[in-house]
């Protein structure tokens, strides 16, 4: 199964128009996981695909009357930063990147995630989160300036009251849907060419079939 790609299947089976994929990165422990679950509580009950390091969150929503299944992806248990496979980014259209204001360190560690990142997927936005602000109000006031830095969006977020939190999903989900639409990434056009062509050679064969059907002898 080409699980980054656009699948017939899927978007037959949640009768959706599109479909995107949205990344989650950062340190063990920073919240990714209970940020998502969060944000799908309140609404539709996701499906939910486990397995040891790959958690798969399906959710759909209306935008501009198009139904939109997003394939949410969430890893677990990266104690320390260690290489995503590359799968992970394969065709990944938005990224939510969180770090923990408790954990300096989870802080420290954005560089090395967003590096990576940029290396499988140099242009799909990448939403920086700072998670847990729940704790310690006082911290919304301090300056994080990666994101500023890198001219990325950035949040104070709280998995744990709600604070922002579906905020940033529905910028994340708005984020990923234009850039799709949108995006120069050279292998992105090379992927949309091909689709097309997949799509135009399924017209060609089916109108290859009307004709035979409209050529065959009449049995009666
Ligand atoms: N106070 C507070 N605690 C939080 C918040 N979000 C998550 N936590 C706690 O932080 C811990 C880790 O949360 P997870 O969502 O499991 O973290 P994760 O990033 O998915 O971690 P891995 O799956 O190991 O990569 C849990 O004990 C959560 O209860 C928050 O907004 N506020
Ligand atoms: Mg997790």
């Amino acid at each position: 199964m080409d699980a980054g790609g656009i699948s017939d299947l899927d978007l037959d089976k949640y009768d959706a128009d599109e479909q995107v994929k949205i990344i989650c990165l950062g340190d063990s422990a920073v919240g990714k996981s209970k940020l998502m679950e969060r944000f799908l509580m309140d609404g539709y009950r996701p499906q939910q695909l486990s397995t040891y390091a790959l958690t798969l969150y399906k959710y759909t929503t209306t935008i501009n009357g198009q139904t939109v299944l997003v394939d949410f992806w969430d890893t677990a248990g990266q104690e320390c930063f260690r290489s995503m496979h590359p799968s992970y980014y394969h065709k990944a259209h938005a990224c939510i990147m969180v770090f923990d204001v408790q954990r300096k360190i989870t802080y420290k560690n954005l560089p090395i995630w967003y590096k990576e990142l940029r290396e499988y997927r140099p242009e799909i936005p990448c939403l920086v989160v700072a998670n847990k602000i729940d704790a310690d109000m006082k911290v919304t006031q301090k300056n994080f300036s990666f994101a500023k830095k890198q001219g990325l969006p950035f949040y104070f977020v709280s998995a744990a009251d709600g604070t922002n939190v579906v905020k940033v999903f529905k910028d994340a989900i708005q984020m990923a849907l234009s850039y799709k639409r949108n995006s120069n990434d050279f292998m992105d056009e090379v992927m949309r060419e091909l689709e097309n062509f997949d799509l135009d050679s399924k017209e060609e064969s089916s109108a290859k079939d009307e004709e035979t059907q409209e050529g065959k002898p009449d049995s009666a």
